[in-house]
């Protein structure tokens, strides 16, 4: 059983000259409980997968099947109504994306239970059941954003992001607007998740910091997967230059440290 299935999938920008393609035949799976980091540099198509994913741009060639349900041919009605149902849902990397600055957090934090049909008292009292889920005393609720610390900010989103229940999570850059502290502190959060089922995928352009948490990498190259399997084996032998770049400039994956030279080889044989 898979969470996400995708298959070839194709996604374009633009019309006539202007059309580009983000994304070129990419196939993923991720599994119920599993964490897989989808790592790429800037520009590489990881948020455009992300959004191919939620319907919020479509595709033009492939599959996607979501918990089951092959979500390809859905029309904006349909994506609307399957985000509704928040079987996905996604962490942007500036989490006052999701929290509205004008309203206290637990109107943020309920919303997308509201959108559901939930009855407003019925959400608040999950919502007071979810802050300590993400390590916030719920006296935090009643705050506005701006009356948070950014990690706290983040907290709040990936509750937000947990309350409808999802069977999988897209977080993008959750943690790099954070200081150390923080970053460990939600770190430890997602890690604990894993033991409830719920499936993550954690997009990064840094294989170091996923790595430690990442059951599989997957590796975007210019709009193509190059590479998918375990964290260990992707940093203990990458097959793609890409990747072995990647590895030799992640300053925490010493394993495979690479001088300044090898790195810059390896910057021509992909340019070549
Ligand atoms: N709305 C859009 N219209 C046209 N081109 C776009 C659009 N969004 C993204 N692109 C292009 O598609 C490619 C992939 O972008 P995408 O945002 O998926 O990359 P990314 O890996 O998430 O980058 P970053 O790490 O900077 O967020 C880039 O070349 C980008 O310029």
């Amino acid at each position: 059983m898979t969470v996400l299935r995708i298959t070839d999938l194709d996604v374009h920008y633009g019309l006539g000259r202007r059309r580009r393609q983000a994304l070129k035949g990419a196939s993923l799976e991720v599994r119920p409980g599993e964490v897989v980091g989808l790592i790429g540099e800037t520009g590489s198509g990881k948020s455009t997968l992300a959004r191919a994913v939620l319907g919020l741009v479509p595709a033009s060639g492939g599959r996607i099947v979501i918990d089951g349900e092959d979500v390809s041919g859905y029309r904006n009605r349909q994506w609307r109504s399957l985000r509704r149902r928040g079987v996905v849902q996604y962490v942007f990397q500036d989490p006052l994306r999701s929290l509205d600055p004008d309203l206290p957090v637990v109107d943020s934090l309920i919303e997308p239970l509201l959108i559901q049909g939930v009855p407003r008292e019925e959400a608040v009292a999950k919502a007071r059941t979810f802050l300590p889920k993400v390590r916030l005393d719920p006296e935090l609720l009643d705050r506005l954003p701006a009356q948070l610390s950014g990690g706290q900010r983040q907290r709040v989103a990936v509750a937000r992001a947990l309350i409808t229940e999802p069977k999988l999570v897209i977080l993008d850059e959750p943690v790099s607007a954070l200081d150390a502290a923080n970053r460990v502190g939600v770190l430890e959060i997602l890690k604990d998740l894993r033991a409830t089922g719920i499936a993550l995928v954690f997009i990064s352009h840094d294989l170091g910091s996923v790595a430690g948490i990442a059951d599989r990498v997957a590796v975007l190259y210019q709009g193509e997967l190059v590479e998918v399997g375990t964290a260990r084996e992707v940093v203990a032998t990458p097959r793609h230059p890409y990747t072995r770049l990647l590895i030799s400039s992640a300053p925490t994956l010493r394993t495979a440290a690479a001088g300044r030279a090898e790195r810059e080889a390896l910057r021509a044989l992909l340019t070549a």
